[in-house]
C-alpha cells in the first residue's frame, strides 16, 4: 500500500455541499506545512475535484512513474524557513479540461478511490488529508473499507467534520457522524465554518447563518469542538484567484492589521514535468488572510488531539 510511510491520515468530511470542506482542507494542509510537517492532500471528490483550483495549480500534470503516480508539488519543503513540503493528488489533474464532467457509476468510483489509495507514491509524510465529497456516498464507503483494511493500527487518525451553523447543515452532518460511528472511524473534531461575518468597515459581526449549531452537535455526539471560522469575503478571492486580498485601510481582524501594503510575492517556479511553487509565495498569501490565525489554532488542536 502506498500509504505505508504516512504517519497520520485525516479524513475531512461534511454532510452537505458548499459548507467549506475543501476550503478547510486546504487551510489545514497549509497550516500543517507551514508548521514544518510534510503534508499530502488526496482529493477523492471525484465528481467535483476542487483541489487543483484551490491550490492554483490547475494546469499541473501528474507524472506516471514505474511504481505509480507522482503527486503534484504544491510547494517544496523549505527547511530554513521551517516549512514542510505540500503535495496533492486529484482526479482533476487527470481530466483533459477543467470543465470535463465525471459521470461514473458506483463500481468505477470505488475502483478509482482504491487506485488513489494504492497507486500514489507519497513517500514519507507526516500527514495525509483526504478531501471527500459531501454526504456518505460510494467514495466514502470504499474509502472507509480500504483504509480500515489496509492501514496500520493508529495510522487513520480520524475525521475532521465540517459544518455551517444552521440546522439544515447540522442535520446532514449528524448523518456523517453516525457514518463514522458505524464504520469505526473516530472523529477528531467538528469545525463550524461561516460563523458570522465581521464587517471590515465597522467590525460589526453579523451571524448570517446563525451560530452555535456545530458546537451543539459536537456536544451531542461527545466529540471535540475545534472552533468556529468566520466568513471573510477576501478569503473567497484568495481561493478563487490565488491572489492576495486587499483590505480597506485600517482593517484590523483578530488583532492583525490587514491593510498593510502587499508583501513582496515570491516568484513561481516550474520544474520540468511538475509544477512547483515557491513555499514563500504560498506562505505569504496564506498569511495575508484573516482566517490564518484561526486555522493555525484549529491545526494545533488537531495535532494535540491525535498526539
Ligand atoms: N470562511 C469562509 N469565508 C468566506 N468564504 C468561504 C469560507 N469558507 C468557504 N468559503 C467559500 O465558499 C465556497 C464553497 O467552499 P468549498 O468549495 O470549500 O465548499 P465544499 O464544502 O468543499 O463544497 P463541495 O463539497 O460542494 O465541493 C467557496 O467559494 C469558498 O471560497
Ligand atoms: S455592518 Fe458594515 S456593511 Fe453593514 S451597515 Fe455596518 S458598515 Fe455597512
Amino acid at each position: 500500500m502506498s500509504l505505508g510511510n504516512i504517519k497520520h491520515i485525516l479524513l475531512v468530511l461534511s454532510g452537505k455541499g458548499g459548507v467549506g470542506k475543501s476550503s478547510v482542507t486546504t487551510q489545514l494542509a497549509l497550516s500543517l506545512s507551514l508548521a514544518g510537517y510534510s503534508v499530502g492532500v488526496l482529493d477523492v471528490d471525484l465528481t467535483g475535484p476542487s483541489m487543483p483550483r484551490m491550490f492554483n495549480i490547475e494546469d499541473a500534470k501528474v507524472t506516471q512513474a514505474p511504481g505509480g503516480w507522482l503527486p503534484v508539488t504544491v510547494h517544496p519543503a523549505n527547511p530554513d524557513a521551517g516549512i514542510g513540503q505540500l503535495r496533492c493528488m486529484s482526479l482533476g489533474f487527470l481530466l483533459r479540461g477543467r470543465g470535463d464532467a465525471v459521470v461514473w457509476r458506483g463500481p468505477k468510483k470505488t475502483a478509482m478511490v482504491r487506485q488513489f489509495l494504492s497507486d500514489v507514491l507519497w513517500g514519507e509524510m507526516d500527514f495525509l488529508l483526504i478531501d471527500t465529497p459531501p454526504g456518505t456516498s460510494d467514495e466514502h464507503i470504499s474509502l472507509a473499507e480500504t483504509l480500515l483494511k489496509d492501514a496500520s493500527p493508529g495510522q487513520v487518525a480520524g475525521a475532521v467534520v465540517v459544518t455551517t451553523p444552521q440546522a439544515v447543515a447540522t442535520a446532514d452532518v449528524r448523518k456523517e457522524l453516525n457514518f463514522c460511528a458505524k464504520t469505526g472511524i473516530s472523529v477528531v473534531g467538528v469545525v463550524e465554518n461561516m460563523v458570522g461575518f465581521v464587517c471590515p468597515n465597522c467590525a460589526e459581526c453579523t451571524n448570517i447563518f446563525g451560530k452555535g449549531g456545530g458546537e451543539i452537535m459536537a456536544d451531542d455526539f461527545h466529540v471535540r469542538f475545534l472552533g468556529g471560522v468566520p466568513i471573510d469575503p477576501q478569503f473567497v478571492m484568495l481561493v478563487e484567484t490565488g491572489r492576495r486580498p486587499t483590505y480597506p485601510e485600517g482593517t484590523v481582524i483578530n488583532g492583525q492589521d490587514f491593510s498593510q501594503p502587499q508583501q513582496e510575492q515570491n516568484r513561481q517556479t516550474e520544474a520540468p514535468g511538475e509544477k512547483t511553487r515557491d513555499a514563500g509565495l504560498l506562505a505569504n498569501k496564506y498569511l495575508d488572510c484573516s482566517l490564518e490565525p484561526i486555522f493555525r489554532k484549529i491545526t494545533q488542536d488537531i495535532v494535540t488531539a491525535i498526539g
